[in-house]
């Protein structure tokens, strides 16, 4: 099973899947975990260029798609291994929220693994404003609004659960459990 969680900066990806990671694991399953931009030499390039100060306009922002299309054809092998469960942070969804043009974003991620389920952790824009350095100059107030909004919108196009991600590491969690558990045949009730 392929699991992908979405969100804008500090919406708590990482946090949120290292606890799943550990449940899951606890409950027997096998688990892989991933993340984009990956730690590849198109990763760290990527890395290097979001920080720079003209990152949010236009002719960056489409480099910035063509390298993260680049950069997760390189996993793409990892995706299709059934014999655990895959959680990445990020997939070629954060490109459609982040990037734009949107016809164009999907026609380089042609080849791009849809998951079998998107956990999208929907934070307000304020709160990942201040949770996040503001390294990268995504990590803007007006910027991140749009991609709020176009993650909602793209949620409808997949297998999805949309997590209240303004709430307590142990509220979200413990949320984020219970829309899983029936995708794994874990009982809901035996959550705590
Ligand atoms: N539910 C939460 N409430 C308050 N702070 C949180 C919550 N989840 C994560 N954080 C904090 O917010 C920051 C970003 O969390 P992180 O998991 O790295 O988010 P992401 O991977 O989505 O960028 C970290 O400092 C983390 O400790
Ligand atoms: C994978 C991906 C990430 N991004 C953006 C989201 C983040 O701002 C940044 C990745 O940095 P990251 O370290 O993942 O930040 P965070 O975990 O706080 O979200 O790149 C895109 O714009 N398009 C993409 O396809």
């Amino acid at each position: 099973m392929y699991i992908v969680f979405e969100g804008i900066d500090g919406a708590g990806k990482s946090t949120q899947i290292q606890l799943l990671k550990q449940w899951l694991e606890d409950n027997g399953f096998r688990v892989e975990t991933l993340v984009e931009p990956t730690d590849s030499e198109v990763g760290k390039l990527i890395r290097k260029i979001l920080q720079r100060p003209d990152a949010t306009t236009d002719n960056v922002q489409k480099t910035l798609g063509l390298l993260f299309a680049a950069d997760r054809m390189l996993i793409m092998d990892k995706l299709e291994d059934k014999s655990k469960i895959i959680i990445s942070d990020r997939s070629f969804i954060s490109s459609l929220a982040y990037q734009e043009p949107v016809d164009w974003i999907e026609v380089l991620n042609k080849y791009a693994k849809k998951p079998d389920l998107l956990v999208l952790l929907d934070l307000d824009v304020k709160k990942s404003v201040a949770r996040t350095s503001g390294e990268d100059t995504f990590e803007n107030e007006e910027f991140l609004i749009g991609v709020k909004d176009n993650y909602l919108k793209l949620a409808k196009n997949y297998t999805s659960e949309i997590i209240d991600a303004n709430n307590g590491v142990n509220k979200v969690s413990s949320d984020i459990k219970k829309v899983i558990a029936p995708y794994l045949g874990i009982c809901p009730d035996c959550i705590q």
